[in-house]
């Protein structure tokens, strides 16, 4: 277990009441959270009340639960359970939307999230004027001066509030919601249900909120509500990272919190994770001035730029490589990270698309699993698939089967018949290596007759009368669905490569971060943009290296403003 430096201590240890810790990069958020979580546990006279300690992603909802247990399994710990360690959506799934939708979405059952491919969702559209959208496309905008707006697409087209409103009650009559629904009917359900909200209340005397700065509107609404009723909620994040302005996180009501008068502001301001080079940087960009606690190893180490063309990635490749190499690191402990997921595709080498509809998620899944070894991507693209596949009534089967720990024996069945297709390239979904159109498709297509005869006759699930037309070749090709280079026939590292949001809260050892000219621009104007805080949490997650791929083009341009924020030129292409 780490031992916590003094100023991590005091926030552990400081008295019950509601807090917000501004704090760094590489800050031991995590040990601080869990330390805390177990501080108050232990302190809370109330047996009966659980505190709740919320996230963003299910890796950090995992490494809070191993990091809890480890301290509960200490010697001489005395400490209990009562403590909830959840995402934010499921803690508002698990808490009010479930037992309690109902109540304002006016269906006769539990409510079950929908993902968008359930052949049911056909009947549930929205109309923008000249075409209709699918309602679980609407998003929910809370825009000065207009107050709840909806909008659909990347245009953004503003939806009529009366025809957004018909289309979301329509489809919670059924007892369904999309993602972006199930905040709005849980806010309903604590302004509506004074009785629900004050048991919630006595229930969870304290909300720890980590990535604090990825609260949203609707999360910040619903934890004010909460708090309205007595809960004390205690705040943890970097605004620095704010990566989800676009989704209305803003970083603001962090900043906010920690000025209200019954709130104990802290911080946490020295970065544990990354070598002091790398700090100096990141302090420049975020105008802090954060402490690094490492020192630099002998081996190559810091922050380097070298330039990159766009139709020569191999070589950019290579590069890296032996930057890693000089530096001691192995190629499966760095990563290539881009602003964008159609960059991250291009620079793994982008497979041609294929597949359409629901034989696009069984694409999906045989390259997650075949190219990536991502298991659960596989597994969560190969259940909407197969819901795809079943009759209209089984709507809410793929929220079952997908929802984290669901203890269901039922669903549990039927998660393992799943992961036994997903996990067997022979019998189950086809290797990503097969020729598309000649090989896969055709093997697809006689596994999941047999699945869905297996779905039938020991779960009762039906198949939809079309779905042999839903697996008929549609945009596949006569070749693979993975290209050459992943199957081994190129000669070129093979490199995890993610999108800069995947990768939050991660510590990697090396980091490439491919730049366009506006990211590098955003970059180094400080995290005041939404570009520029993406660019700081690529550049904060290396711990020993991190290296900017620069396009040839602009490397005059840029060469000196990053030597003088401390970068160093590698040779490079
Ligand atoms: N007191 C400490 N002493 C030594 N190492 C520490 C200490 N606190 C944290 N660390 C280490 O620092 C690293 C970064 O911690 P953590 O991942 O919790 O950072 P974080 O604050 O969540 O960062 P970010 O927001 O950038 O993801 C981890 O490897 C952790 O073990």
């Amino acid at each position: 277990m780490i031992e916590l430096s003094p100023q991590q201590r005091e926030i552990v240890e400081a008295p019950l009441k509601p807090m917000a810790v501004s704090a760094c990069a590489g800050s031991g958020k995590t040990a601080t959270a869990v330390q805390r979580l177990a501080a108050i546990r232990e302190r809370l006279d109330d047996r009966h009340g659980h505190i709740a300690l919320l996230s963003f992603s299910n890796v950090a909802v995992d490494t809070f639960n191993r990091d809890y247990n480890a301290l509960l399994a200490e010697p001489g710990s005395g400490r209990i359970g009562g403590v909830e360690i959840a995402t934010v959506d499921a803690f508002i799934t698990s808490t009010i939307v479930r037992p309690h939708g109902h109540l304002v979405m006016g269906c006769a059952r539990t409510p079950f999230l929908v993902h968008g491919s359930e052949p049911f969702l056909a009947n549930f559209t929205v109309w923008d004027g000249n075409r209709p959208h699918p309602t679980t496309a609407l998003r929910l905008e809370l825009v000065k001066g207009v107050g709840l707006q909806f909008e659909v697409g990347r245009a953004r087209t503003v939806i009529d509030q009366k025809a957004a409103a018909d289309a979301i009650r329509k489809l919670a009559k059924v007892g369904a919601y999309s993602h972006a629904l199930g905040s709005f009917w849980a806010l309903r359900v604590l302004r509506t249900q004074p009785l629900i909200l004050r048991a919630l209340a006595r229930r969870f005397p304290h909300i720890l909120v980590d990535e604090a700065q990825d609260i949203g509107t609707f999360h910040q609404f619903i934890l004010l509500a909460l708090r309205g009723a007595g809960v004390q909620v205690s705040l943890i994040g970097d605004v620095n990272q704010g990566i989800y302005e676009f989704s209305g996180a803003t970083g603001e009501f962090l900043d906010q919190y920690a000025k209200r008068d019954d709130v104990d502001g802290r911080m946490l301001s020295t970065n544990y994770r990354s070598v002091p080079s790398i700090v100096t940087i990141a302090n420049q960009l975020s105008g802090r001035n954060d402490m690094a606690a490492r020192t630099a190893p002998a081996t190559l180490s810091g922050a380097y730029y070298f330039a990159y063309k766009k139709d020569e990635k191999d070589n950019a490749l290579k590069s890296f490589a032996a930057l890693l190499g000089q530096a001691g690191i192995a190629v499966n402990d760095a990563v290539v990270l881009c602003r964008s997921a159609e960059w991250a595709d291009d620079w793994a080498g982008g497979e041609e698309e294929q597949g359409r509809g629901v034989l696009r998620h069984f694409v999906d899944a045989a390259i997650q699993r075949d190219k990536f070894g991502r298991f659960d991507e596989a597994f969560k693209h190969c259940c909407a698939g197969v819901v795809g596949l079943l009759d209209d009534g089984h709507g809410a089967l793929l929220s079952e089967v997908a929802r984290h720990g669901t203890d269901e024996q039922s669903s549990q069945a039927l998660r393992r018949v799943l992961w036994t297709f997903v996990k067997d390239p022979a019998n189950g979904l086809p290797s990503a290596s097969l020729v598309a159109d000649t090989a896969w498709q055709p093997a697809l297509l006689a596994r999941a007759e047999i699945l869905l005869a297996a779905l039938s006759a020991e779960h009762g699930l039906k198949a939809g009368d079309t779905w042999k037309a839903k697996l008929a070749k549609r945009n596949i090709l006569n070749q693979p669905l993975m290209r050459p280079a992943d199957l081994g026939i190129e000669n070129v590292p093979r490199f995890r490569v993610s999108t800069v949001h995947k990768v939050k809260g991660e510590s990697i050892r090396g980091v490439l971060y491919i730049c366009n000219r506006s990211h590098l621009d955003e970059l180094l104007g400080g995290t005041a943009t939404e570009v520029g805080k993406i660019g700081y949490v690529a550049l904060t997650r290396a711990r020993d290296l991190f290296v900017l791929g620069v396009p040839a083009n602009y490397l005059k341009e840029f060469a000196p403003k990053l030597d003088a924020l401390g970068f160093a030129k590698a040779g490079g292409t």
